[in-house]
């Protein structure tokens, strides 16, 4: 297992850039697979997700290959409907397999997807829209299985904003028959990506980013070049990383309307934070503030960035509030935290942070891929050294990132399984 170490203490400084959303890039690539013809993603971020739902896509008969930071995905040849379990049980991404294939090919025996564990996770609203649009769908051994002589538009009232269930609804529908209407969908940038390549391939999708989205069937989707959209949580992290650090950190390749929660509660904090024309600028140069949080549906507070701003609050003045009210159990990454001094008390949905002088260095365990960055961050303000282990997680949804802090002037190293450790707590 390979383990990062860091040196705590370095104010950060410099710039950066974000690369493509991890998110959108997963939902691009399905999409792109719907279509008949070769359809460029570029460029597309090299984490472990996008490797992995591209072996999935090749094992159905897909092209899918890189060009430099280019993803070449041509679906003319998918003909099977049968991923393989061990691998699609790996990622959250791999659920979009099912919309994929009951569109494309009217069959789909795909495993329930794995992901982050943060709760519970169903997919009741994705089987629901998928019966709705006329698919036959029963889950048995661990299967999502799924059978229609042809999809046929329809109305669906999706129950609980779900970006997976929308953006798998509109994957299916796209080449459905008639109209299907989907109401309360999910409203995130990503869904507005995946339904932007999906017009430029032929598609007839409106609304998308609305409480409403309309969708009118057609017969075939052909090829396209696409930019995924920057990754607006990978630049919500370098915001709060230099937040808690302090610093002075230019982020690139950001679309700010994405991230309009964030950077109020940065404010909130005490941080500077400015618009610049390709990004922004942020400045921590005092201990911040506590603020309270709740996570909630786009354009609220994203969970995904929660457990990094959990790091800022432990190491604020006062004491700070999280509520986290999308996944039932995202605070695991509290415990570890404790183990590096920091005082929470956590019941049910609610964290509470009282803010310490000072996180200190020790070892502690990544458990999902924001849980871990999470970790990263404590590690660069802590005292002493951190080692974080189990990073197979990071490595999920970050490029490089212990190269990227680097550049920001962290001391941070990418540890080979069993390295004795470079660093120490003893000065
Ligand atoms: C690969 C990907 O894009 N992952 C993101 C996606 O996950 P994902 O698409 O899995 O998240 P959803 O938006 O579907 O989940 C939101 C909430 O709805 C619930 N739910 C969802 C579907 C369903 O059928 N039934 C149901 O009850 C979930 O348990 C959760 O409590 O959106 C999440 C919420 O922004 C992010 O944290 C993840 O990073
Ligand atoms: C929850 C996340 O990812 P996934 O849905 O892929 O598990 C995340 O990116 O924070």
């Amino acid at each position: 297992m390979q383990r990062f170490e860091i040196q705590g203490g370095n104010a950060l400084q410099g710039s950066l850039e974000v690369s493509s959303s991890k998110n959108s890039t997963l939902a691009l690539m399905a999409a792109a697979a719907l279509g008949t013809e070769e359809v460029i993603l570029n460029p597309v971020p090299q984490i472990s997700d996008v490797l992995t739902l591209s072996e999935l896509l090749r094992s159905l008969g897909a092209s899918v290959r890189f060009e430099e930071n280019a993803l070449l995905i041509n679906g003319a040849a998918l003909d099977r409907y049968q991923p393989p379990y061990e691998i699609t049980r790996k990622i959250r991404g791999s659920v979009y397999l099912a919309g994929l294939l009951l569109g494309r090919l009217g069959q789909a025996e795909v495993a329930l997807p794995g992901g982050d564990e943060i709760g519970s996770r169903p997919i009741d609203q994705h089987i629901r829209g998928f019966q709705a649009l006329g698919a036959e769908i029963t889950v048995e051994h661990g299967m999502l299985i799924g059978k229609s002589r042809g999809l046929r538009g329809a109305n669906i009232f999706i129950n609980r904003s779900s970006v997976g269930a929308t953006i798998n609804l509109m994957l299916a529908a796209c080449l459905a028959s008639g109209v299907t209407i989907l109401e309360n969908p999910a409203r995130e940038p990503e869904v507005i990506d995946t339904a932007v390549l999906l017009n430029r391939m032929g598609a007839k999708i409106r609304g998308a980013g609305t409480t409403r989205i309309r969708i009118d069937g057609v017969a075939k989707l052909s090829g396209y070049e696409h930019a995924p959209i920057p990754d607006r949580i990978e630049a919500g992290t370098f915001l709060i990383a230099a937040a808690a650090a302090g610093g002075d950190v230019w982020v690139t390749n950001v679309i700010p309307d994405h991230l309009r929660m964030l950077i109020a509660k940065l404010r909130e904090a005490g941080a500077g934070v400015i618009e610049t024309e390709n990004g922004l600028r942020i400045t921590a140069r005092r201990k911040l503030r506590a603020v309270d949080v709740d996570t909630d549906v786009y354009p609220g507070f994203a969970t995904d960035l929660q457990a990094p701003f959990g790091v800022l609050l432990a190491q604020a003045a006062g004491t700070g509030i999280i509520r986290e009210n999308v996944f039932d159990n995202r605070f695991r990454y509290v415990d570890e935290l404790r183990r590096m001094g920091a005082e929470i008390k956590v019941e049910h949905e609610t964290a509470v942070f009282r803010g310490v002088e000072r996180l200190s260095g020790a070892p502690v365990d990544a458990t999902d891929i924001r849980a871990g960055v999470a970790l990263v961050i404590a590690g660069l303000v802590a005292e002493g050294l951190t080692q974080v282990f189990r990073i197979e997680h990071i490595d999920r949804g970050y490029v490089s990132i212990e190269k990227k802090l680097r550049q920001l002037g962290a001391e941070i190293q990418r540890m080979p399984p069993g390295a004795a450790p470079v660093l120490s707590n003893n000065p």
